[in-house]
């Protein structure tokens, strides 16, 4: 594909990681060209869809499931009584989940024979939180076998990982429903890229109906979670091909960042395997990673969820160089500046914002399906 050549050498500050071996092995050639993100996939949301959050209902399961609500509260918090990172880890797959083909859980299936799955994809190789899902869903098809959607689980089970973290509530209403196919190709092209620049996060938000306001809001969600040092290795070491350090970087933050991510990793990034949905022991170990990363919240969990994100982008402390391009443009830097001096404007849209995402391109009835495990299409 010699337009996608093209499209690599003229863009390599947007890639992301060099493909894992399992990517390899699982995709064409055709796909390891990986052209900037958003290259003729502007096509985000699909007016025939858009509108139909409006056919979800609220309490949709109170006749044929009430208790479903009632057991994603509870699992949610027993796991994150132990392991805080099931909030960050619901949180961006439901991300990842409703940024392709909306909210229909195709970022849980697995790939099989004949197609291959967004979840093996490079852009969701750190995706965690496969299994919290299996585990809530399993007690839920205990009472109520196939009444409840993964895509309604997933995005129920962020927002309570979220409020458990400090982030604020939102009402959510339920009836969506799973789709019956994974989107490998959409995901590896249209998530946005850690090293995409500021016009290049507009462009895919904006294709999915999200302004610059709602884009410097819902990046707050970066205050919370781990960012892998071969998430912005790069910067630090060999920025855009210099071998010098990306230098909007405060110097104070690239010698912590360096401290913390050694020259070395960027040389061989892990080929661990995409954690398994189908494991049988849940301990959710995979929620803690052995690899080296910073945790956002590493000035003290006391800060709050929202607030240190927009003032370290304020210090040019932000983690990933599209975190700090937010600084670049004039509105989304003044709405940088509003969010890190009011933080409960930032708490009301993130709500409103969350709410929007997670209705994204809904499926509801008589589409799609309900699975049976949320892994497998039905
Ligand atoms: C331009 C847009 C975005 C980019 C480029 C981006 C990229 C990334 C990257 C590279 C990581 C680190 C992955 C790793 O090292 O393992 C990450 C983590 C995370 N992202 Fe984003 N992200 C974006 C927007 C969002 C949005 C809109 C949300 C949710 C509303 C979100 C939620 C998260 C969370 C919670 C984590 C931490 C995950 C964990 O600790 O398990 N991100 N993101
Ligand atoms: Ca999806």
């Amino acid at each position: 594909n010699p337009n996608a050549d093209t499209m690599r050498k003229n863009s390599p500050s947007v890639l992301w990681f060099p493909p894992p071996s399992r990517f390899t092995r699982n995709l064409s050639s055709r796909l390891m060209s990986w052209p900037r993100p958003y290259d003729g996939y502007l096509n985000g949301v699909d007016s025939a869809t858009r509108d139909s959050a409006e056919s979800l209902e609220y309490d949709y399961y109170r006749e044929s499931c009430p208790q479903a609500e009632k057991i994603i509260r509870e699992t949610v918090r027993q796991i994150y009584s132990v392991h805080s990172g099931v909030a960050p880890a619901l949180l961006r797959l439901v991300f990842h989940d409703c940024f392709i083909k909306g909210c229909d859980a195709s970022v849980l299936l697995d790939s099989t024979q004949v197609m291959n799955a967004e979840k093996d994809t490079p852009p969701n190789e750190t995706l965690k939180g496969f299994d919290v899902i299996d585990v809530i869903k399993a007690e839920i098809e205990e009472v109520c076998p196939s009444v409840v959607s993964c895509a309604d689980i997933l995005v129920l089970a962020a927002r309570e990982g979220l409020l458990m973290a400090g982030g604020p509530f939102y009402p959510l209403s339920t009836g969506r429903r799973d789709s019956t196919h994974s989107y490998a190709d959409l995901a590896t092209y249209q998530l946005p890229s850690p090293y995409g620049d500021l016009s290049d996060t507009i462009a895919s938000f904006g294709s999915r109906g999200f302004d610059e306001r709602e884009i410097v809001n819902l990046l707050g969600a970066h205050s919370i979670g781990v960012i892998h040092c071969k998430s912005f290795q790069s910067r630090l070491y060999n920025f855009s091909g210099t071998n010098e350090p990306d230098p909007s970087l405060d110097v104070g933050f690239l010698d912590l960042m360096r401290s913390k991510c050694s020259k070395s990793v960027s040389a061989s990034p892990s080929l661990s395997p995409v954690p398994s949905s189908s494991q049988s022991s849940f301990d959710f170990s995979n929620l803690t990673s052995e690899e080296p990363g910073v945790v956002m919240n590493y000035e003290g969990p006391s800060s709050g969820f929202g607030t240190l994100y927009y003032h370290r982008l304020l210090q040019g402390k932000g983690v990933l160089y599209a975190d700090q391009q937010l600084m670049v443009g004039e509105e989304t830097g003044s709405w940088v500046r509003a969010y890190a001096s009011d933080v409960s404007l930032f708490r009301r849209d993130f709500a409103e914002t969350m709410m929007k995402l997670s209705n994204l391109q809904v499926l509801t009835a008589p589409n799609g399906q309900v699975r049976h495990s949320c892994s497998k299409a039905a």
